[in-house]
């Protein structure tokens, strides 16, 4: 038996988030996801979803000919199999990044690939699923994110990036509006306000596209 993942999209966009934000970009996204978080904007992909061999996968990235590989989900890190697909697109030559909940262990993951660690808020209804031992293997490399739906979520965001000195560990922080939750003037305007050392995000496939699955 091959080695196999359940997924349920392959697409090629431009990147909506993180560091690369702009860039083309293939997704890959896998099917299911232990949390629920009260703002997810990929529940179609909680169940469902083909399953398919990661050399089947890897065949259809390739012929997008892409620079940036993104595997998303879904939890990514729910399935074991993504370890190896992560290790296998790097191998491959791609600059990959992995969008995960901070819920799972990261530590298996291959050193090449960028992670974006979210920290769940208090207002996604799932903070209780940090990990937070996740946050000690985070390198220059990573990116952590806040979601970030009311005032309470910003300031318990500001809290964990001044006790964890997460400015310092990874190399972006990055604080999103939750999509319909927050507008993200007023975060904007909270984070000029207090200088903090983080980069607003903007979802811009959801500017472009209006949050249509595939793009
Ligand atoms: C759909 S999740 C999939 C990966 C992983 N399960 C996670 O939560 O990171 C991808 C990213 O979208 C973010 N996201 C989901 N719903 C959102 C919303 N309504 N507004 C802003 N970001 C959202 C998540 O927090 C996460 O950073
Ligand atoms: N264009 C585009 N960029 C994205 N970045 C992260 C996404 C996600 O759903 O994880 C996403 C997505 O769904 N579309
Ligand atoms: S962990 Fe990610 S995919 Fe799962 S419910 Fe939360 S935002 Fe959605
Ligand atoms: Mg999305």
């Amino acid at each position: 038996m091959q080695d196999t993942l359940r997924i349920t999209e392959v697409f090629y966009s431009l990147q909506g988030e993180t560091r690369t934000a702009g860039l083309p970009t293939v997704f890959v996204r896998l099917t299911g996801c232990p949390l629920r978080c009260q703002y997810c904007d990929s529940a179609y992909a909680f169940s469902g979803g083909t399953v398919r061999t990661l050399d089947d996968i890897l065949e259809q990235v390739a012929g997008y000919k892409p620079r940036y590989v993104c595997v998303t989900g879904g939890e990514p890190l729910a399935q074991p199999n993504a370890i190896p697909l992560l290790k296998q697109l790097c191998d491959a030559g791609y600059e990959v990044s992995l969008e995960t909940s901070g819920a799972l262990d990261i530590s298996a993951v291959d050193p090449r690939v960028s992670r974006v660690v979210d920290l769940k808020t208090p207002d996604s209804k799932e903070s209780h699923r940090n990990r937070y031992e996740n946050i000690e293997l985070l390198t220059a490399n990573d990116q952590v994110k806040f979601v970030i739906c009311s005032r309470d979520d910003y300031e318990w965001a500001n809290s964990k990036l001044i006790q964890y000195g997460l400015d310092r560990r990874a190399g972006e922080v990055l604080f999103s509006p939750s999509h319909h939750d927050l507008n993200a003037r007023d975060l904007a305007d909270w984070v000029v306000a207090d200088n903090l050392p983080v980069r607003l995000q903007l979802q811009l496939h959801k500017y472009l596209w209006n949050d249509e699955p595939g793009r």
